[in-house]
């Protein structure tokens, strides 16, 4: 494992996004940890995690013309990102949606740069894949591609089937889904810690119930 992904552990950890506890997840699940991309909300942190994306981005080596967020959260990840691809020496154009359509001045739904050539979608989580397939709609509406997705964390829990939320939008689209870290950085983080034995036993058993297939 790369570096940056436990340091995105540790500083997502430290920031009060990534929690332990008692959570209920958008599948019903009761989770022993839980992510809060909406707790990144100074400028400080949100530069911090910009640059996270960025670096994911970059180690994919999955190549694209342009960053798109889907509405409302991706908008921040999006123009963030482009700053931080920026300072590294990568000027990307960025693209966001409007959840309603404007029907007044410029109009329309797409806010940005045109929406064209080999495109990154940039979102904090998947969970059923909605959001991802509605930006892959948009995105082939205006006729281009979409390249890959970028995600904070991926749970690496099973969906429907026995394939992940993650894996199914790979498989459905045909594009990689790049997560700055997953479930298993969460757990080699959590054996380092001291005093995250309990949790880590938490966060084993419950991979053990929903988790997908390894290997
Ligand atoms: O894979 P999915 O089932 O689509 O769930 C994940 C999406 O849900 C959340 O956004 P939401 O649609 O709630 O909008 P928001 O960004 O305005 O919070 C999240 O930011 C993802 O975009
Ligand atoms: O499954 C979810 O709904 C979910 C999990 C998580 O860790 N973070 C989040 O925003 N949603």
């Amino acid at each position: 494992m790369t570096n940056f992904r436990q340091d995105f552990i540790r500083f997502a950890v430290a920031q009060k996004v990534l929690c332990f506890g008692d959570f209920i997840t958008k599948a019903g699940r009761n989770s022993p940890y839980f992510f809060n991309a909406g707790l990144f909300s100074d400028g400080t942190s949100v530069g911090e995690l910009a640059r996270f994306y960025a670096q994911a981005a970059l180690a994919s080596k999955v190549q694209f013309d342009v960053l798109f967020g889907p509405a409302y959260k991706g908008i921040v990840l999006a123009s963030a990102t482009a700053v931080a691809l920026a300072n590294a020496g990568h000027n990307v154009p960025f693209v966001f949606n409007r959840k309603e359509a404007k029907d007044h001045g410029e109009g329309g739904v797409l806010v940005g740069a045109p929406l064209k050539g080999r495109v990154m979608i940039i979102d904090d989580v998947i969970s059923a894949g909605t959001s991802v397939r509605e930006s892959v709609n948009m995105i082939r509406a205006a006729g281009a591609e979409p390249a890959g997705v970028l995600i904070a964390l991926d749970r690496m829990e099973r969906g429907l089937g026995e394939l992940s939320a993650v894996q199914e939008v790979e498989q459905q689209f045909g594009i990689p889904v790049i997560p700055i870290a997953s479930l298993q950085d969460l757990l080699t983080f959590l054996a380092d810690q001291e005093g995250m034995t309990e949790n880590l036993a938490k966060v084993q058993n419950y991979r053990a119930q929903y988790g997908i297939q390894q290997g």
